[in-house]
């Protein structure tokens, strides 16, 4: 978002409201309440107020950034909600074209968009993630919608595990089904508490199951109230286990969404008085090509290989060679031999690595471990060491696996495993440390400078295709 006040800036200027001391309608960053900045120039949206860090000139330093009327409109939002739900089922609409409920005296401002019928509107009430388009932001906020199947998987996996209440980071499909379950009397009875920086959900749900929150510097827009109540939620009362479960865009950072997630670790300890060994039980949906990123932040998790699937993602369509396989996985400081992952889609126990692991996944006796990370069956190579990619031969010029038309003999200098230029692959000491191989990649290091940096998703996505 902070790119807009790049823009801002670039486009003639802006200027610094200052406002009443006593204004506590300023949302704050971690740096402590926004300042009000007006955009001046000639530009399309002269005149429109943002709040952006009071502190930090450079959003490197600090990337909060908020319209001062999604403020407003927010608010509204939930009013609306209040008086739309209190309509005759006959006057319920929705426009497509605004992503808003429509009251009746609103009718005229949307006569020439889209809306759907009143029975559409009604049906879909319950479940928003149909009824809304889901955000199509190029950069990093695409939304993602869990496929049923791998919804209803989660849910019936978070149930079986014991947990009661769900704390839904950015997942509102799971945060939907949970309350459909409820609604249909279902026992035990879960809580779920959605996280997620979209707006429109205002429209749906009360502020005792959504809060607007930005999972990349741990922010509540609703301040006090939100974080009063988001801990409440984290207490475990009469032994009901919370369990965090988030599934950020694949563009982000793993950084700051490792940081967001250890302080929300950390109100959990403190809300329920735990030891120093005990953790809050989190589950990261993420791609397995973070799985070194996220294990230097959380060395207790472990990538589990359930492939999860998406409803109106581009990649995973299914194709004329049968389904593709998803590149996201679930990471997890749960114990992975707890989470039974379906028989039904080909997943067995291996009793060696005490885990579920794909059918393709056949555990090797040298490596020790089912090493496959894209569900394919991968071989051993005696030179290397390891176990690879079906696709990747024997290079001897380069001295390693690798798809079989790889720039041979370009920048082959240090070790393939650990990116040292010190040593070969063959003597790397690091060969047998799990976190150190990246699959697909050349040395971990110089790879996840390359995903942490300038890479944009479709290069990530793109490295998933070989
Ligand atoms: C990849 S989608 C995951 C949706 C999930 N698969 C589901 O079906 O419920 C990412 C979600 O994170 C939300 N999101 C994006 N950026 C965010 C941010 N900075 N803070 C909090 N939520 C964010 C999006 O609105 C979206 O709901
Ligand atoms: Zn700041
Ligand atoms: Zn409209
Ligand atoms: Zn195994
Ligand atoms: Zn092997
Ligand atoms: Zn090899
Ligand atoms: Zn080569």
């Amino acid at each position: 978002m902070s790119k807009i006040m790049d823009d801002a800036v670039d486009s003639g200027g802006i200027e610094v409201i200052i406002q009443n001391e006593e204004d506590k309608t300023a949302p704050r960053c971690p740096h402590g309440p926004a300042l009000l900045f007006e955009k001046t120039g000639n530009g399309e949206e002269k005149g429109r107020r943002f709040y952006a860090c009071s502190a930090c000139r450079d959003r490197k330093d600090c990337n909060f950034f908020q319209w001062a009327d999604e403020k407003i409109s927010e608010a509204r939002m939930l009013i609306r909600y209040c008086h739309f739900v209190s309509l005759p089922l006959e006057q319920r609409r929705f426009c497509v074209d605004c992503q808003l409920l429509i009251l009746p005296e609103e009718r005229a401002t949307h006569a020439k968009h889209k809306a759907l019928s009143e029975d559409t509107t009604v049906q879909r009430l319950k479940r928003p993630s149909l009824l809304l388009c889901p955000l199509d932001n190029k950069k990093s906020n695409a939304q993602y919608l869990f496929a049923d199947r791998s919804c209803h998987f989660l849910l019936d996996m978070l149930l079986g595990l014991g947990f009661q209440k769900i704390l839904c980071v950015g997942t509102p499909r799971l945060h939907e089904v949970i309350k459909l379950r409820n609604m249909k009397g279902k026992s035990p009875k879960m809580k779920s508490l959605l996280l997620d920086i979209d707006y429109r959900y205002c429209q749906f749900y009360g502020q005792d199951e959504f809060c607007r929150y930005n999972m990349f510097n741990h922010h509540f827009f609703d301040d006090e109230e939100a974080v009063t109540f988001f801990q409440g939620f984290l207490r475990e009362e009469e032994g009901a286990k919370v369990v965090m479960i988030t599934d950020p865009p694949f563009g982000g950072l793993v950084k700051p969404l490792a940081n967001s997630f250890s302080q929300m670790a950390i109100t959990w300890k403190n809300q329920n008085k735990v030891s120093n060994a005990g953790q809050m039980p989190m589950i990261w949906i993420f791609p397995y090509f973070f799985e070194s990123r996220i294990l230097e932040c959380f060395p207790s998790f472990s990538m589990l290989d359930y492939q999860v699937d998406y409803d109106n993602h581009p990649l995973y369509k299914h194709g004329k060679t049968g389904r593709k396989q998803s590149p996201v996985r679930l990471f997890t400081n749960l114990s992975p031999k707890d989470i039974i992952l379906p028989e039904d889609e080909g997943y067995r126990f291996c009793s060696v690595c005490e885990r579920y692991v794909s059918a393709g996944n056949k555990h090797c006796p040298k490596c020790d471990t089912c090493p496959s990370k894209d569900g394919r069956e991968w071989r051993h190579c005696d030179e290397c060491g390891r176990c690879v990619k079906p696709s990747w031969r024997h290079c001897s010029s380069c001295g390693h696996c690798a798809l079989p038309d790889h720039p041979c003999g370009q920048s082959q200098t240090g070790c393939f495993n650990c990116g040292s230029q010190k040593h070969k692959l063959r003597t790397c000491p690091k060969k047998h440390n799990k976190r150190m191989i990246v699959p697909g990649g050349r040395g971990a290091p110089g790879l996840l400078k390359h995903i942490a940096g300038k890479s944009t998703t479709k290069n990530k996505r793109r490295r998933t295709v070989t």
